[in-house]
């Protein structure tokens, strides 16, 4: 790969009231120029990932990072979308344009305002953005579809209650000391296992623990070109980045493989020469506790209906032979959808710069990203390694 990451920022993710897109937009994009040791004049372009669809009245927001400089203006700035994958999508145009010689520096922001309406109409939403009604009706939002997809995998595998639970147990004891995160509370396994009124069942076998968190937040990061790159003080450089997208139809596929995730990771590895046991840790796309899981299996981790082994033998914990997720994952940082794909290649940059703070993996130098849109349909995979 030919660009790096040189610098970034990441708002606290949670119910951010009194900010809007534009006040998240023109801090983050202050906040990583910063990092960066860039003022706005350097940029030479600008890619914004928000999904909205509806979370808020705004959905023109490719122009609001000016409103925090006048340097911006009469630059190229373009909102991408891709759901769920939509601030890997941003990032990912990013690489094409340096890759294509048209920008040298560009800033990939991600951004998305979800609390300002109630949970029920967030989930009508993503529905609306990321299903086919000809797979049937769904009640529940997303979550109704991931219950879909889990019953699917117990009906093959048996019921993989426990290791859901731990996995839920697992992302919220990481993000406890994540000071980014929604959610910065330990809820424990017992808490996590147990169905009460604190801990319902949302849709099917799956409980709230197994939901990622409705949020708002923004991440930001500037990418520059390898020559670019060289003169800054820090770089983080692409050895991957890989999109896959597969059938929106969940009937025209077998659900329970992943098989996006599979081609994007298999892709991603192939084309830099490592393999899954190389890498020092994963940020995955945990939106219910269920796709990590099937996530082990797609990457790669264990063998397909073995994912329960890599929870319950602790590989994927904090000190684990693969930590997935030590942010605390989209499980208790939270899932601002357009943010989330920019902030797991935020923390992985920390990551294997060694400035994650309480989250940081012992040595990290290697680290995966897997971000999914829809119901494994829009699946990227990034690795990132320091530039030197
Ligand atoms: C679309 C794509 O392209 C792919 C994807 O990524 S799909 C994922 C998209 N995102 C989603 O679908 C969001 C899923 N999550 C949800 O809808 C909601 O969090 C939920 C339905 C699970 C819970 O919402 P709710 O029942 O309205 O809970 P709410 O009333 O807000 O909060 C009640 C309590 O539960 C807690 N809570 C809320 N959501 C929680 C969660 N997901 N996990 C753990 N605790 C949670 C709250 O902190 C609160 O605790 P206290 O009582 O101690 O204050």
């Amino acid at each position: 790969m030919t660009a790096c990451i040189v610098g970034w920022a990441h708002t606290k993710f949670g119910r951010l009231e009194g900010e809007t897109l534009e006040s998240l937009i023109v801090r983050v994009a202050a906040d990583a120029l910063a990092d960066a040791g860039l003022s706005p004049a350097d940029i030479d372009a600008i890619y914004i990932g928000n999904m909205n669809a509806g979370f808020v009245r705004q959905e023109f927001p490719s122009s609001l990072v000016m409103q925090g400089s006048d340097l911006f203006r009469f630059k190229p700035s373009t909102r991408v979308e891709n759901a769920c994958a939509t601030g890997s999508a941003a990032i990912h145009q990013g690489l094409n344009a340096i890759a294509a010689r048209k920008a040298r520096r560009v800033l990939a922001i991600g951004v998305e305002k979800m609390t300002e309406i109630a949970g029920a109409a967030v989930g009508d939403i993503l529905i609306r953005a990321s299903y086919l009604p000809e797979d049937g009706e769904v009640e529940g939002g997303f979550a109704g579809v991931f219950g879909r997809i889990t019953q699917a995998y117990f009906q093959k595998h048996g019921d993989q209650s426990d290791a859901l639970a731990r996995i839920a147990a697992k992302n919220h004891r990481n993000g406890a000391v994540n000071p980014l995160a929604q959610m910065q509370k330990d809820l424990g396994y017992d808490f996590c296992r147990t169905i009460s009124d604190k801990n319902p069942l949302v849709a099917g076998p799956l409980k709230r623990t197994d939901c990622s968190l409705v949020s708002d937040g923004a991440a930001a990061v500037v990418l520059a070109d390898i020559d670019t790159a060289l003169a800054m003080s820090k770089a983080v450089v692409f050895r991957a980045a890989e999109q896959v997208n597969d059938f929106l139809p969940m009937s025209k596929r077998d659900i329970t493989l992943f098989e996006g995730c599979e081609v994007a990771w298999k892709k991603a590895l192939a084309s830099s020469g490592l393999t899954l046991a190389d890498l020092d840790l994963v940020e995955t796309h945990d939106c219910f506790t269920s796709a990590e899981l099937l996530e082990y299996e797609a990457m790669g981790l264990t063998a397909r209906g073995d994912g329960a082994r890599a929870i319950h033998e602790g590989w994927t914990e904090k000190d684990g032979r693969l930590p997935i997720n030590p942010s605390g994952g989209l499980k208790s940082k939270g899932h601002p959808i357009g943010a989330t794909g920019v902030s797991m290649h935020v923390l992985a940059a920390q990551q294997v710069t060694g400035t994650a703070g309480g989250i940081q993996v012992k040595d990290a130098k290697l680290a995966g990203i897997f971000n999914m849109g829809g119901a494994c349909v829009a699946n990227y995979v990034s690795i990132l390694e320091p530039l030197r």
